[in-house]
Parts: structure tokens; C-alpha cells; sequence
């Protein structure tokens, strides 16, 4: 297998058999403020599937021994009790029966990239709202529709909206669709996100293949698989060295020198902030001083999930806009969620068209 080039601290680090020392600049401590879990309620009122008061705070006064909130009994929820296995199914089953197809790739657009789901052909479409016990989406860019058909001859499935902490939703029911995945027969994940670029290199409509990420809300003690395990879906300790599938990148790489954008794409490290709030100046220092080369609100918890039931996991970052990690009075180091979505839609074509070409080289090495 050949090495490929990390965009990683001060310069590039070649990385070959899962070796790395990319993180030149050591640890930073960066400050960090524990957002609390939602408080939520077992009951079919609440936060569990169906229930119309899901992820927020159940106000049923006949709870049982609970905290209180204004006079009103809260009974929490681990987080990977939301959605037991057999619900997971009944959504999956729901999807495999209404599209006829066992898809073997899953999609995860980000914001503005929904046309990854666009091109797939013969498209049986689900919308959200008409899927049994699914979130809905609330975000601009986020159409909320899962895409069922054929991409480059291989079966696939593409979410067409993702679920964001900063929405409301728990780690566990942003992440659920990955399991719904994983029950529908899928083997790969392909995450995409849209961020901020970190590394002084990255310009604008770059494209990171990441390979390694820095759990920002996992060291502040939150994760989707928070609450007893189901071994049915993984490991109750799972390992995430090696997350990210090598072979993918390094075709990836290879499919981007052919695309003639080898200069546009870099391989490096993302971190998942809690959001909706774009990072300080200050967040953003210390993230790069962690290693970290480009910054969103998604994907890690879907990666995690992904892992934990075993998927082989690609995912990239179109850098949006470029992160300020020094002072200054500029406007223009102001992210914005209008410019990340005109960014995305100009690499649009780009991003499909190295999505479509990897697909390809994965059903054809598997016919
Ligand atoms: O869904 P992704 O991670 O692509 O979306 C990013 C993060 C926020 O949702 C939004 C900020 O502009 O874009
Ligand atoms: N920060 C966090 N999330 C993002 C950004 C950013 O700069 N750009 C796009 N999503």
C-alpha cells in the first residue's frame, strides 16, 4: 500500500501502515465547557422514538423516582437506550421493503453537498417526516430526505440532511440513521461535512480526506453510545485507531490526481465542535495547536457509530472558509453559513464526481 501525505502540524508527515506522527505541535489544553445531556424521558411521550417531545425535556408529572424540574419529575435516559436494536430494525426494514434494494454504501451529505444524493440513479425517496420514528431535519442545506437507488452500478443509500447536536438532538439520535444503515446492509459509510479550514494551507473548496479525528465532545464526556451496550451492534469498548479506511484515502488521492485537483486535496485531521456557534479565535488556536486541521459540528458521533458496528468508514471535509487562529478587525474572518453553503455549491460537481469514481472502484473490486 502506498503512503500518503498528512496536512498535519508545520509541514506534511508521510504516513504508511497506519503509522503516524503527525501530531508535531503536542497538546494544548484547550478549555472546554461540559454541555449537559438533554434530560429525557423514557416514555413514548418523550425523547424516545415517536414521542413528541423527543431529545428535550419530559414534563410527564406522573414520572417515577426522578430528579425535578419546576415541580415536574424528569427521568433521564442513557443515550443508546433512545433507539433499541428492534426499532433500528423496524426503520431499516421499512426502508429495505419500501426501496426493494439492499443498499451496500451509505451517504451522509453535508451542508450544502446534497447533491451527492442527486446523482444516484433509478432514486426511490423517503422524506423524513414519513419515516417511521426518524428525526427531522431544521438546518438550511439540510433537505431531509434519504435517497435509495444505484450509484456507478453499486447499490447506496444517501441522507440527504443530517441531525447536529446544536439542533437539540442527542449524540445517539444524530448517529441512529448510521445503524439504520448498518441493519439495511450497508458496509461502507461515506461522511461528508462542510468546515473550516484550520491549516494555513488549505485554501477555500479544498477538499480534506480525513484520517483521524479529535472528539471535542467526547472529551467533554458526551458520546452516542453513552448507556448500556448492545452487542448486537458492537463492542462495549471499541477501538478508533485506524477509523478511517486507508485503501479509501489513498484512492481517493489517486482518483483526485486523475480529476487534475491533486493540488486540492489534502489528508488531514478534523474535530467536531458542539456548535451552532462558529469557534473564537482562541478555540481555534488551541485546535491547531491539538493537531487539528479543519473545524465542523458533525460527523465524529457518525463515525463512532459507524466503527462501533464495524463499517468501513470514508469521509472528507470541503473547506468552506478559512479559520482565523489570530487577532485582527477583519469581517472577513467571520464564518458565515450563507458563504459555506455558495462554497459548497460551487465544488458541488467536484465532490460528486469523487464520490461517484470511488464508489465505482469499490463495486468493481467487489463484483
Ligand atoms: O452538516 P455539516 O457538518 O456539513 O454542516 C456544517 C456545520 C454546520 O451545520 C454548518 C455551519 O455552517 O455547516
Ligand atoms: N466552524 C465550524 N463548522 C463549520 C465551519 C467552521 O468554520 N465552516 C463550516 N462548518
Amino acid at each position: 500500500m502506498t503512503g500518503y501525505k498528512v496536512a498535519n502540524g508545520n509541514g506534511s508527515t508521510n504516513v504508511t501502515n497506519g503509522s503516524t506522527n503527525g501530531h508535531s505541535n503536542g497538546l494544548s489544553s484547550a478549555e472546554y465547557t461540559a454541555q449537559e445531556n438533554p434530560t429525557m424521558c423514557s416514555r413514548d411521550c418523550c425523547s424516545g422514538p415517536g414521542g413528541s417531545n423527543r431529545g428535550n425535556t419530559c414534563t410527564d408529572k406522573k414520572g417515577g423516582k426522578a430528579g425535578s424540574l419546576n415541580g415536574e419529575k424528569i427521568i433521564p435516559t442513557p443515550q443508546s437506550l433512545l433507539y433499541p436494536y428492534e426499532v433500528i430494525e423496524e426503520i431499516a426494514d421499512f426502508i429495505v421493503k419500501g426501496s426493494g434494494m439492499r443498499p451496500k454504501i451509505g451517504i451522509i451529505c453535508g451542508s450544502g453537498l446534497g447533491s451527492l444524493a442527486d446523482i444516484i440513479q433509478d432514486p426511490k425517496i423517503f422524506e423524513y417526516e414519513k419515516i417511521p420514528n426518524f428525526p427531522v431535519s431544521t438546518v438550511e442545506g439540510h433537505a431531509g430526505r434519504l435517497v435509495v437507488g444505484t450509484l456507478e452500478g453499486a447499490t447506496v443509500m444517501a441522507m440527504q440532511g443530517r441531525f447536529h447536536f446544536y439542533e437539540g438532538y442527542p449524540l445517539a439520535k444524530c448517529s441512529m440513521p448510521v445503524r439504520v444503515m448498518k441493519l439495511c446492509g450497508v458496509e461502507y459509510l461515506f461522511a461528508t461535512n462542510a468546515a473550516g479550514g484550520i491549516n494555513p494551507r488549505f485554501a477555500v473548496g479544498d477538499i480534506m480526506l480525513m484520517h483521524d479525528h479529535v472528539n471535542m465532545l467526547g472529551f467533554a464526556g458526551n458520546s452516542p453510545l453513552q448507556g448500556p451496550n448492545d452487542p448486537r451492534f458492537g463492542p462495549r469498548f471499541p477501538a478508533l485507531v485506524n477509523s478511517y479506511n486507508k485503501d479509501l484515502i489513498n484512492k481517493a488521492i489517486e482518483i483526485g490526481k486523475a480529476m487534475g485537483i491533486e493540488s486540492n486535496i489534502h489528508v488531514g485531521v478534523y474535530s467536531c465542535l458542539g456548535g451552532p456557534n462558529y469557534e473564537t479565535i482562541a478555540e481555534l488556536k488551541a485546535l491547531r495547536m491539538m493537531g487539528v486541521d479543519a473545524v465542523g459540528m458533525s460527523t465524529v458521533h457518525e463515525v463512532i457509530t459507524a466503527r462501533h458496528c464495524d463499517m468501513k468508514v470514508f469521509a472528507f471535509s470541503l473547506i468552506t472558509n478559512k479559520c482565523a487562529t489570530e487577532y485582527s478587525d477583519k469581517k472577513d474572518d467571520e464564518a458565515n453559513h450563507e458563504e459555506v453553503m455558495a462554497v459548497a455549491k460551487t465544488r458541488q460537481k467536484a465532490c460528486c464526481e469523487l464520490v461517484a469514481r470511488l464508489i465505482r472502484e469499490i463495486h468493481l473490486a467487489s463484483a
